[in-house]
């Protein structure tokens, strides 16, 4: 059977990417909306109960709205909005996560994609609070830097027409109610809110996330091998995974903390950076946030939900 995929947004940023990565396949058909119809409410309604599986690259409330369309039990979602990413009878789209995610993922309906931000603080805290070496109620910050087009439209032509003028290093989320907080602290298995410290840089794509630890606050405080042999298991343990992790390093400065180091990917890979005598340690997550981030992410759900082990990269 070729399989039908509609792509509500198909013109935005998120939408082109999976086009993009879909282009070529034989398994399956991209059934594609006129421009003129995409915000055509009876068009997408007409193309979403068409489709086997429908995938939302909207606004939340268009997301919404497209779900709320949908009247047969046959067309399956992946949302890449942040509407339904902890919500009810939706599976979260991070299939190395857990062991078990990526069945999770192959036998739901409904597909929330993750969130760009929180994936890679995600794969770097989850192992260590399920081995029990960071305590659940730990005050974890994130930090990390994005290229623009995480943005959107909107952003990256506001980027593009300033050019050099742009500012090299915004610091945002300011506020500290970033829309990507809940499904970060629920994932990540954490009690408390991270303070989460965002920054968007004057580059198109890729990006870093980084949570520092103090170790020493802890009354068991573990080692940086530890923490790497957590991390490294966890990850040893998953199938079909596009994470990976660096061995421990003790460079003060390396090479591969580039944000476009996996631009067009759905690679991560995750580094492990300790002190054992000051009792600090840096986990540090590098990935393409259009890839792994978003869209990479996007075509391996449906690649699970499809059955099929196809490529989740942009062609070269
Ligand atoms: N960019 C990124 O790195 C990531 C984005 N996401 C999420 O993916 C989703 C899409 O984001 P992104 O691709 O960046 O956004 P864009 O602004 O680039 O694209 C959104 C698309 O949706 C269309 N659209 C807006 N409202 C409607 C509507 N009511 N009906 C039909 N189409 C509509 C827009 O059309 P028009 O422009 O003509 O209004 C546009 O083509 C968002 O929820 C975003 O948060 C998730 C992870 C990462
Ligand atoms: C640089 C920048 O602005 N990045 C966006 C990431 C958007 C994103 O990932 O969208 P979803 O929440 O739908 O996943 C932000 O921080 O809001």
């Amino acid at each position: 059977m070729v399989a039908k995929i509609f792509i509500d947004g198909e013109a935005g940023t998120t939408g082109l990417q999976i086009r993009e990565r879909l282009a070529g396949r034989r398994d399956l058909e991209v059934i594609s909306i006129a421009h003129d119809k995409r915000k055509d409410l009876e068009e997408r309604k007409r193309l979403l109960n068409l489709a086997d599986v429908a995938i939302l690259c909207l606004p939340d409330d268009a997301a919404k709205e497209s779900v709320s369309l949908i009247e047969n039990d046959t067309t399956k979602v992946i949302d890449a909005s942040t509407a339904h990413r902890i919500a009810e009878g939706w599976a979260y789209g991070f299939a190395e996560m857990d062991k078990a995610q990526s069945a999770a993922i192959a036998n739901a309906t409904r597909v929330g994609n993750p969130g760009c931000w929180p994936q890679g603080a995600i794969a770097t805290l989850r192992p260590l609070v399920e081995a029990g070496l960071v305590p659940a109620d730990f005050p974890v910050t994130v930090n990390g830097i994005s290229g623009y087009s995480g943005g959107g439209r909107s952003m990256i032509e506001d980027y593009e027409a300033k050019g050099e003028d742009a500012n090299e290093f915004a610091l945002y989320g300011l506020t500290f109610k970033h829309k990507h907080l809940p499904e970060l602290q629920k994932y990540a298995k954490l009690a408390h809110t991270p303070l989460f410290q965002p920054a968007v840089g004057n580059f198109r794509q890729g990006m870093i996330t980084a949570v520092p630890l103090q170790l020493w606050t802890l009354a068991k405080v573990p080692t940086g091998a530890e923490l790497h042999a957590a991390i490294a298991d966890h990850f040893a343990a998953i199938p079909q995974s596009f994470v990976d992790v660096a061995p421990l390093s003790d460079l003060e400065r390396s090479p591969e903390l580039n944000p476009e180091l996996y631009n067009d990917t759905n690679r991560m890979r995750l580094h492990v950076f300790a002190n054992d005598s000051k009792a600090q340690a840096l986990l540090v997550a590098v990935y393409d946030n259009l890839g792994k981030g978003a869209s990479g992410a996007a075509v391996q759900n449906l690649n699970l939900m499809l059955g099929v082990a196809a490529d989740t990269s942009l062609a070269a």
